[in-house]
């Protein structure tokens, strides 16, 4: 798939027919085989500096929910790790399946996990807005976190509270004060890195992904109420249970990961 031009048409629920992505050799999601990762000691520990105060709004997109941040100033930035710019925090949305039996998009040893937290940060240092960072090699940073489904998770609960009132696609309510640093694992030292891309249209491969080995837990209800969110908006006859909003997963074409931990 990686010399071919186009990468296979992703006939998936979140979007139908063939996708065109010129070169597609560094496509994302990816299964992270554990054995062939190569330690880099030179890889930091994240250093995250999320201000609450800069959340803004929460929001159904026809293909996740996306709790939306302002990124006009350098308040909530993301530094450290494999990155040698500042990145700002744009957006933390998730990917989940029908069951607990998969749902996220990247897998370690092609274990799946119920669901995956991205956070979504752009180069701020090199770009000055978003649309134009989204299109350029080194213009994100996006954070995965996987879920497992365990004890409630008392940060993510005034989420979860909001998400009845987006159940339909295009549907946004102001959503303030919430800190995203609450959905981060304990250890955030320990992670995979590697240079993929967008795993939605338009795929752009200019992510700079770092995948934290520590999980969180939420519970079963937790996760029901993602689940019933809609992929459909009001308007729409069938309503479409927004579920199994994940990319198939994509050929490493000879790209390393690395590993902040041995
Ligand atoms: C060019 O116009 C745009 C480009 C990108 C986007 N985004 C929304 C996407 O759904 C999306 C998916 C991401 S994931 N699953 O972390 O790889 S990150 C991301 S986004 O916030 O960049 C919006 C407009
Ligand atoms: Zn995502």
């Amino acid at each position: 798939a990686c010399s071919s031009k186009y990468v296979l048409s992703q006939m998936h629920p979140m979007w139908q027919g063939p996708l065109a992505v010129p070169g597609g050799d560094r496509q994302s999601p990816i299964d992270i085989t554990v054995r062939k990762s190569v330690f880099d000691s030179e890889l930091k520990p994240l250093v995250t500096n999320y201000d609450p105060n800069t959340c803004q709004q929460i929001w159904n997109n026809g293909y996740s929910f996306l709790v939306e941040y302002d990124d006009t100033t350098d308040k909530s930035t993301l530094k450290g790790g494999p990155l040698k710019d500042s990145f700002r925090l744009c957006q933390f949305h998730f990917h989940w399946g029908e069951c607990n039996a998969w749902g996220s998009e990247h897998t370690v040893d092609r274990r799946l996990y119920p669901a995956e937290l991205h956070l979504v940060h752009w180069n701020s240092d090199k770009y000055s807005l978003f649309e134009e960072a989204v299109m350029e090699d080194n213009g994100l940073a996006v954070i995965g976190v996987f879920l497992k489904v365990g004890k409630r998770h008392e940060g993510l609960q005034k989420l979860v509270d909001a998400l009845p009132a987006i159940r339909h696609k295009g549907s946004v309510v102001e959503f303030n004060r919430f800190d995203p640093a609450c959905l981060l694992p304990i250890n955030t030292d320990d992670y995979w890195t590697y240079h993929g891309s967008l795993t939605t249209p338009p795929l752009t491969e200019s992510v700079s992904w770092i995948i934290m080995k520590q999980h969180i837990e939420v519970s079963h209800d937790q996760l029901a109420v993602f689940r019933s969110l809609l992929f459909t908006s009001a308007e729409e006859e069938a309503q479409k249970s927004m579920v199994n909003n994940f990319r198939v997963q994509q050929a490493l074409c000879g790209r390393t990961v690395r590993s902040s931990f041995t």
